[in-house]
């Protein structure tokens, strides 16, 4: 049926997939698909979207693939019946945190494409690696140290840009690709996120990095919204290299909404796109899951896809080497406040399997994870169960791959270590361990508030929890959720859940295209919200008792992760 009005597209190019959705004015999805890209693009010998060289810690995507996911995504919506002529903006995400390399051709090969070819046999030579360093690397440790060392510590660096160095920003990693491939670096002209990677190929020329994503790269100052030089020179290898790397780098605008220009003319021919169609800002995909509603201060989302993160849109600005600040990536004097796991969707998937060697159902898992008492505890005066399910390098805390399970005392405070091997506890272990890890580290940023039913003052904790990302569909998981994390209002779950982040995106085009003067996202944005249409609620919050003996293990959990961080040496 022809859709009137116009159009928005939203991109979300995560790990495994390429989704890509088209709503309208009001924010009424109309259209979806996507391409998985180890169903749809196995030929890129990738294994859950990447490849790993574990000899050297690396895990990278190649940026063929993705381009080859572009003209796939469309066919697939063409093929829907979308009318692309009516699309008048379109925006989108990319994974946190990957950097691309283009070559000094990129431009000329981008503005020249011909239509009747796909997009990554004519831009093969627009790289200058063909590979992107992926979010889940962990070869950087040493260029890591450097950066936490230049500005006196982590904190210090946390302070400046918001985080701490990390494996995966592009500050370490740009450093460790010129000391690795220096002539590839030579021939870098322009570097991109994933984010402006995506949006370069459907503007037909290097865009501009965002203002909320180009605060995950460790190189930009936070407080001056300005590359800080010395950071940029270390990354660069001298003073006398800054604005060569500055120039790679290129300007980043301030507004997040202000378009970058039409879509590449190669789009308007192949697909029939709009040629007016306007190129908004891409952001990294936690920035625009947490535009995928008007989300209020005390509010949070917990995105469950192959990573698991943490998100709240607040005025605060507290850093801390655990975490990251970032900036939001429509509404100056925002701040993204994210939580990032390595093990979320996968190190879930491992246990399921081991429950369900038929590895398809999540059945079994959700069975066994209810049957199982909180913290396995039997009776109350039983020791708590808690574990880590890390089969990669985690990056909070700083833990090589592994499994450490303890039974905690909380009258005693002591730990025991229990058998190290899988029994069906692990399934709701593993979900309670990751979300004592976010209670344990969103603590400074949940606030007390009263019961809307009782007028009780309740523990500090969030006002709404929203799940979204693949595993926001799983019931188990959203209970246990609710039993550590509370929430006064419950747990929700957005009705396009597993696609937030590219919903996020096509709203931020809506935002882009449609506001008026000095309008800020969450005005246009909470205009347009329709409640009860778009979110429904999954499972209550706070549960009184359960709540605060998920306290105590709090306090188990931080000393179980230090004792193994003692264990293996990275404290002391
Ligand atoms: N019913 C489910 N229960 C738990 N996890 C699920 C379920 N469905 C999907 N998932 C998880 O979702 C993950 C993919 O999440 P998604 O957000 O779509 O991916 P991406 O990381 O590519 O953005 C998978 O790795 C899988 O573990
Ligand atoms: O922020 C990070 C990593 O830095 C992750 O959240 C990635 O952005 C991957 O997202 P998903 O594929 O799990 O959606």
């Amino acid at each position: 049926m022809a859709q009137k009005g116009p159009l928005y597209m939203g991109f979300d190019l995560s790990t495994q997939q390429l989704k890509a959705i088209v709503v309208d004015s009001n924010l009424k999805l109309t259209q979806e698909a996507k391409v998985d890209f180890d169903a749809d693009l196995g030929k890129y010998g990738i294994e859950k979207g990447v490849i790993t060289n574990p000899a050297e810690g690396e895990v990278f995507a190649p940026p063929a693939m993705w381009l080859d996911a572009v003209n796939l995504v469309l066919d697939r919506l063409a093929e829907a019946g979308v009318d692309f002529g009516q699309v008048m903006g379109l925006s989108g995400a990319g994974m946190q945190h990957g950097t691309v390399f283009w070559s000094k051709k990129a431009e000329t090969l981008m503005v020249n494409l011909d239509a009747g070819k796909s997009l990554s046999e004519q831009l093969k030579d627009a790289l200058a690696h063909d590979m992107s360093p992926n979010w889940q690397d962990s070869s950087t440790q040493k260029q890591c140290d450097a950066f936490d060392a230049e500005l006196g510590s982590a904190d210090k660096l946390a302070d400046l840009t918001g985080s701490a160095a990390h494996h995966r920003f592009s500050g370490p990693q740009i450093m460790r690709y010129r000391t690795k491939y220096p002539s590839k670096y030579d021939q870098t002209a322009r570097i991109s996120l994933v984010s402006s990677f995506l949006a370069s190929v459907f503007l037909g020329k290097i865009a501009p990095i965002d203002i909320g994503d180009v605060t995950g790269m460790n190189m930009w100052d936070i407080h001056k919204g300005r590359w800080n030089d010395q950071l940029v020179a270390l990354a660069a290898g001298g003073q006398d290299k800054v604005e060569e790397l500055k120039h790679k780098l290129g300007d980043v605008p301030e507004d997040g909404g202000a378009g970058f220009g039409m879509v590449n003319n190669y789009f308007a021919t192949r697909y029939g796109f709009n040629p007016e169609c306007v190129i908004c800002p891409f952001t990294g995909d936690n920035p625009s899951t947490i535009l995928a509603l008007p989300l209020r201060a005390s509010d949070a989302m917990v995105s469950l896809g192959t990573s698991t993160t943490f998100l709240m849109s607040t005025p605060e600005y507290k850093p801390d080497p655990a975490y990251h600040f970032m900036n939001h990536p429509c509404t100056p004097g925002l701040y993204m406040f994210m939580l990032c796991y390595k093990n979320g969707g996968l190190a879930r998937e491992n246990i399921r399997d081991q429950i369900d060697k038929s590895g398809n159902s999540w059945d079994a898992f959700n069975d066994t994870a209810m049957a199982t008492a909180p913290l396995s505890q039997k009776k109350g005066s039983d020791d708590m169960r808690l574990g880590l399910f890390f089969p990669l390098h985690e990056t909070v805390p700083n833990l090589p791959a592994g499994q450490w399970r303890m039974a905690f005392n909380p009258e005693t405070n002591n730990l025991q270590d229990v058998r190290n091997d899988f029994i069906p506890d692990d399934a709701r272990n593993i979900v309670e361990s990751q979300m004592l890890s976010l209670r344990l580290r969103s603590q400074k940023l949940v606030h007390s508030e009263k019961d809307p039913a009782t007028g009780q003052q309740l523990p500090p904790q969030p006002r709404r929890v929203y799940l979204v990302g693949g595993g926001s569909a799983n019931p188990a998981i959203a209970n246990i959720c609710a039993e550590v994390l509370g929430s006064v209002e419950g747990i929700y779950k957005l009705d396009i859940g597993g696609n937030a982040c590219a919903l996020g995106a096509a709203y931020k085009a809506v935002w882009g295209c449609e506001r008026k003067q000095g309008q800020t996202f969450e005005d246009l944005i909470g205009s347009r919200w329709d409640e009860s249409k778009f979110v429904q609620k999954i499972a209550d919050g706070y549960r009184k008792g359960t709540f605060e003996k998920y306290g105590e293990a709090v306090r188990g959990f931080d000393l179980m992760e230090k004792e193994a961080l003692k264990r293996e040496g990275r404290i002391t």
